[in-house]
């Protein structure tokens, strides 16, 4: 008997690029990188403001490739900020379209996936999904203390790619995710590194909200003391605080610029200050990988390098002489993520697991 064929639309916003992609079951017969320079997403105030914008631009690449939107079977988008839950593909409901407007965990883009998703499909009457967003959790006990008993680390993370790209490793080393440590830092416009023990990700950097590595938009750790002395020195408000920490920070408040292309060409005309910049960058992603090496206690079956900045090999090869002592280095460049979500639509659509209801499976925080 032939399968029956499924047709998705898959929709992941990121901080510096909306990707799109259709897909006949497994197989993408049409994908998109769109993306999107600083001064475009800057001139929104909030994530949601630019949902018409992000919307409209994906209408328009569908249209330019006469996709016909009427024969999609479900749409699924790269699922926010919600409540911390255990991974899987989610039906988009009331309660996640409410968290997600309201931006629950904070504000990304991501946040825009399932709103999307839900807006494109409900006028076709289909449904929409999202597929392990980034607020999977799984992090171990001693990981969620910070230090300070009001403030709870938390994992937010590329849960979708670095979980795509680990199982790709995993097939690659002809092995079982379940059966691996590896150390998986996907490298975007945000930055994260995570600890995945045997299939759980037990420790990850906080990649929103200032931890681990500064990336192209965004602060990592900072000095806390000094943190606190800017936020009270009366010169900001809390908002433009945070738009310091995330949009405004990294490659963008050095250097003006989310794009790591242009950071690489102004090192190439002799910039000094872009070299400074992109030799901390690198500097500080081999750090965060060295302590998710003391998190597995050096039982590191490999590290993977993914995400977009991948791509540049300097960078790669910069990050690689300072880690490669602990374990075997592979490199993913972009990232898995449409697939990933294609085919957690898929899982559901034919039957092979439920959609998961939001917010049933809520990870409990700890109190103490
Ligand atoms: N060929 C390349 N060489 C170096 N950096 C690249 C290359 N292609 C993309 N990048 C950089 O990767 C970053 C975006 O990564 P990506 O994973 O697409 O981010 P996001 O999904 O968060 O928008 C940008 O800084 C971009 O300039
Ligand atoms: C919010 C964590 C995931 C993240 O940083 O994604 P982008 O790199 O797409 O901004």
């Amino acid at each position: 008997m032939i399968d029956k064929e499924f047709r998705l639309l898959v929709i992941n916003p990121g901080s510096t690029s909306t990707k799109i992609g259709v897909f006949d079951n497994e197989r993408a017969v049409f994908e998109k990188s769109l993306r999107h320079d600083t001064n475009e997403i800057n001139q929104f105030e909030t994530i949601i403001d630019q949902y018409e914008f992000r919307k409209k631009t994906i209408l328009e690449a569908l249209d330019e490739e006469a996709i016909n939107i009427s024969k999609l079977d479900a749409v699924v988008g790269r699922g926010g900020l919600l409540r911390p839950i255990e991974g899987g593909t989610y039906s988009v409901n009331d309660q996640m379209l409410e968290d997600l407007r309201n931006g629950y965990s904070g504000e990304h883009a991501s946040n825009l996936g399932g709103i999307i998703a839900f807006e494109i499909a409900e006028q076709l009457n289909i449904p929409s999904f999202i597929v392990d967003p980034v607020v999977v959790d799984e992090l171990q006990d001693v990981a969620r203390l910070s230090g300070v008993p009001q403030i709870e680390r938390r994992s937010i993370f590329h849960a979708l790619n670095q979980k795509a790209v680990a199982r790709r490793v995993a097939t690659q080393l002809n092995s079982k995710y379940e059966e691996l440590n590896l150390i998986v830092t996907h490298m975007g416009g945000g930055i994260t590194v995570g600890a995945h023990k045997k299939g759980k990700v037990i420790d990850v950097n906080n990649g929103l909200h200032g931890e681990g590595p500064f990336s192209p938009e965004r602060a990592g750790t900072v000095p806390v003391g000094d943190l606190v002395s800017m936020c009270f020195s009366g010169e900001y408000y809390a908002e433009e605080i945070m738009k310091k920490l995330v949009g405004q920070a990294g490659y963008v408040g050095y250097l003006g610029t989310n794009d790591a292309v242009k950071v690489e060409k102004r090192i190439s005309e002799g910039d000094e200050k872009a070299k400074l910049v992109f030799d901390a960058m690198a500097y500080q992603v081999a750090k965060e990988i060295g302590a998710a090496s003391a998190v597995l206690a050096g039982e590191v079956d490999a590290i993977v390098l993914t995400g977009g900045l991948a791509y540049g090999k300097d960078f790669v090869s910069q990050i690689t002489e300072n880690i490669k002592w602990i374990a075997d280095v592979i490199v993913h460049p972009g990232e898995n993520e449409l697939q990933a979500l294609a085919e957690g639509g898929l899982r559901v659509l034919r039957n092979e697991e439920d959609a998961k209801i939001y917010p049933v499976s809520s990870v409990e925080s700890i109190v103490l």
